[in-house]
């Protein structure tokens, strides 16, 4: 909805209020400091600039231009920062909320022609001070040199492939893993964060977890996928607690074979994490056995072995939709289909495979444009070796479900399947939003100090520029937002 003028006079009074609400930062009394001996090319937008004692060869401010300064890090490597981005991304209280850690500053009120009217520099970082205009009285930034390193752009001084990739931290596995599979209880997830923790941890490694010592009540299983975060809702309900009675307008309410597929592949953005827990004993049913297979492993194996065919999966967008017939409380009927196709393999910014999406029966009719230029006997060849890797038996982990034992997966990485089965089969569980889960794990690393990816960054600053974190009081919040 576009903001009336109203409403953005109102949200830059709200800012200000804000700004006014929260104490002024006492800008640290400028010490008189001794005047760089170096000099700088004298330019009319020259500022005053000096350093505090500093380790010799240490980071250093290097330049100023009409635009941007230049910095000089540890092993002498130099990038510049134009003044409106450092404005832009001062993590000062007055331009950045302590608590919400959103941007108070407005950005597209930072004159274009902004630049500092002094510049200072210590051990930890660079002090810039802006003049006193129409735009703002006149204060001080605080930029650590971690964090201008971090994300320094003109040149970037850290590259992606400097810093252990996600998958690196994952365990791709066969069917072996059956003889040690990733397993929490009940009641660790249940009693500490630190449970919790073992178990998404267990989730972000292997792709699923199964938890033993659930009491066989849909109560314990809900109140255990909720140790995670909220369920999702979907046009299935929230918590499922299902048989195969074809309620909803779907296979997985019948008892015929699933071969292995992701769920949800009509979503724009599918479910992230599942859960199964089978709430029937033996006796009631024979078959319905769980199957699980890591499809991050078999594309790796489809990449490896098929490279075209790697490719043409991760290209052709595949149409996906649930169409089944509505339910009572849903009398229009289910017409789901994602805002835009997706192919099977979908990687992130980096090229690294983030999300397998890949469901069979869910699959529309391919054709049309996106398949112009395509043989059509390519892609089904290309699709029959990717079900084959899938349907190999080295890859399929299946397992027979029992009462007090739940199995969660991740939908975006690892496929699941279900043998046919005959009698009565009660199965319950929910889907929890793959964002959800990530942000309550990456709580948790942080939370146990485990925070792979800032622990490595860390390193990589310290050993290639000698600069490390500061501490948080010192500068605001230096998160990588
Ligand atoms: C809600 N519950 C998990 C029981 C059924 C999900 C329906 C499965 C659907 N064919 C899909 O692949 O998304
Ligand atoms: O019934 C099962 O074991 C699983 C059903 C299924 O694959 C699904 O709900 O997506």
């Amino acid at each position: 909805m576009l903001r009336t003028t109203a409403a953005r006079a109102a949200r830059a009074a709200s800012r200000s209020a804000i700004a006014r609400s929260i104490p002024a930062p006492r800008s640290p009394a400028l010490p008189r400091l001794p005047r760089l001996t170096r000099s700088f090319s004298a330019t009319p937008h020259h500022f005053a600039s000096s350093s505090t004692e500093q380790q010799q060869g240490g980071p250093r401010l290097a330049g100023q231009g009409e635009k941007g300064l230049t910095v000089a890090l540890g092993n002498g490597a130099e990038t510049t920062f134009s003044y409106i981005w450092l404005r832009d991304h001062c993590r000062e209280e007055r331009s950045f909320h302590p608590q919400t850690k959103q941007r108070l500053v407005d950005t597209f009120k930072i004159p274009a022609d902004y630049r500092p009217s002094a510049a200072r520099t210590t051990n930890e970082g660079l002090y810039i001070t802006w003049p006193e205009t129409a735009f703002e009285s006149s204060y001080e930034s605080f930029f650590p040199w971690s964090f201008l390193a971090e994300h320094a752009y003109n040149p970037p001084l850290l590259r992606t492939k400097d810093l252990p990739s996600p998958l690196e931290q994952k365990v791709l596995w066969s069917k072996e893993i059956a003889k040690d599979v990733p397993t929490v209880t009940y009641e660790e997830v249940m009693e500490s964060e630190k449970g919790v923790y073992e178990w998404l941890k267990q989730i972000d490694v292997y792709g699923f977890s199964f938890v033993s010592g659930i009491p066989g009540t849909p109560e314990a299983t809900e109140a255990l996928i909720r140790r995670i975060a909220f369920i999702r809702e979907t046009h299935y309900g929230g918590f499922w607690d299902f048989t195969a009675n074809l309620e909803h307008g779907d296979l997985a309410y019948s008892d015929v074979r699933l071969e292995g597929h992701t769920d949800t592949t009509y979503f724009t953005d599918p479910c992230g994490l599942q859960l199964f827990h089978l709430l029937s004993p033996d006796h009631t049913h024979s078959g319905g056995h769980n199957l699980l297979i890591d499809g991050f492993r078999a594309a790796s194996i489809l990449r490896t072995q098929h490279p075209s065919f790697y490719d043409l999966l991760s290209t052709l967008p595949i149409p996906s939709h649930a169409s089944g017939s509505g339910s009572a409380s849903l009398p229009s009927g289910v017409h789901m289909r994602p805002l835009r196709r997706f192919p099977v393999f979908n990687h992130d910014e980096n090229g690294e495979l983030v999300i397998v999406r890949w469901n069979g029966d869910d699959r529309g009719v391919v054709g049309g444009e996106a398949f112009e230029g395509k043989t059509m006997d390519e892609w089904y060849e290309a699709l029959r070796t990717w079900e084959g890797i899938l349907r190999s038996d080295e890859a399929q982990l299946w397992t027979k479900f029992e009462v007090g034992t739940a199995v969660i997966f991740d939908n975006l990485r690892v496929l699941h399947g279900r043998s046919s089965y005959t009698g009565t089969r009660r199965l319950c569980g929910a889907y929890v939003n793959g964002d959800d889960y990530r942000s309550r794990l990456r709580g948790l690393q942080k939370q146990f100090g485990e925070d792979p990816r800032r622990k490595a960054l860390q390193e990589l600053l310290k050993s290639r520029y000698g600069v490390s974190f500061v501490d948080k009081e010192k500068g605001g919040a230096w998160e990588d937002y």
